[in-house]
């Protein structure tokens, strides 16, 4: 069981409206977001498109309801663009959740990537190169040292298309990192998605651990989306991901392993679907009572 005191539990708005496909969920207000991730007994949550950025907006919004910004994504781009481009940003997005009151930021490298690209997620991720590992790895420590000054974890997003998919990548991406800077954001449906053990990782990388995301898949979508060569994009449509409990993946173990290390952070339900089938609160509900099944909290 996990610990009530050192385990917080949020939920990303990417369920309400997509930020990769705004035209999904694009007749939800934030308001109704966040009001129902309050009714479905989330504390935590990320941060959407539709957010408010004027920081005191967001946090008398968020406080009304008892939540608070636990992460949010940032796009770096180590292996296609200068250093300097990608940490401009990035210095803007650590203050702006300092403000918020977030531990943790979660990147997730964008050079190369396909997520958001009509190429077939199966067949057409980018490897990187040598030279190119040494700019994401060098780069990473930078950000990690950036974030840290400020009082913020730099956890790292392994994604679907990305290059960081696989756990060879994951392996290869923590060896050559510094664990004092760099920690990893464990996502669970990614290493499902792409078929690998995401068990395995999650007790290898364990102790770098500082921000997962609990993510399901629904099988039978994800093979339709390999037998027809589709894009990530696609497969979201079509329904490969959902919340825990309505998937494949028994989250059980996963529990396990983050209590018997005394993991301390957030633990973020995060299921991209098209809100039109699958509606919002119906499946926050149904996420927050089978977490607290399985893990006690
Ligand atoms: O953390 C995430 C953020 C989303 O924008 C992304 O596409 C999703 O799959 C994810 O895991
Ligand atoms: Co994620």
């Amino acid at each position: 069981m996990l610990s009530k005191e050192r385990v917080h539990l949020g939920i990303a708005p990417i369920a309400w409206t997509n930020d990769d496909m705004p035209d999904l969920g694009a007749e939800n207000t934030f308001e109704q977001c966040v009001s129902e991730m309050a009714l479905a007994g989330f504390t935590g949550c990320e941060v959407g498109n539709k957010f408010p950025k004027d920081t005191v907006v967001l946090k008398k919004a968020l406080d009304l309801r008892g939540i608070q910004v636990c992460n949010a994504w940032y796009s770096t781009f180590l292996t296609t663009a200068p250093y300097e481009e990608t940490e401009k940003g990035f210095i803007q997005h650590i203050r702006f959740l300092k403000e918020m009151g977030a531990k943790v930021v979660g990147v997730s490298e964008q050079g190369h990537s396909i997520q958001g690209t009509d190429k077939a997620i199966f067949t057409e991720k980018y490897v990187m190169d040598d030279r190119e590992w040494e700019l994401l790895c060098t780069g990473l420590n930078k950000l990690g040292r950036v974030a840290r000054e400020e009082g913020i974890a730099l956890t790292f997003h392994h994604h679907m298309g990305t290059v960081v998919q696989t756990a060879d990548e994951i392996d290869r991406m923590m060896e050559n990192t510094d664990p004092e800077l760099v920690g990893l954001l464990f996502d669970s449906g990614h290493l499902a998605y792409c078929g690998e053990d995401y068990l395995v990782v999650l007790k290898k990388h364990i102790h770098r651990v500082r921000h997962v995301h609990l993510k399901d898949i629904r099988p039978e979508m994800v093979k339709k989306v390999k037998d027809e060569s589709l894009s990530f994009l696609q497969g979201v449509r079509l329904g490969a991901f959902t919340v825990p409990g309505d998937g494949s993946i028994d989250f059980g173990p996963i529990f396990d392993v983050l209590a018997e290390h005394d993991y301390s952070g957030y633990v973020l339900v995060e299921a991209e679907q098209d809100p039109a089938v699958a509606n919002p609160l119906e499946y926050a509900i149904r996420a927050r009572k089978y977490i607290a099944e399985k893990a006690g909290i």
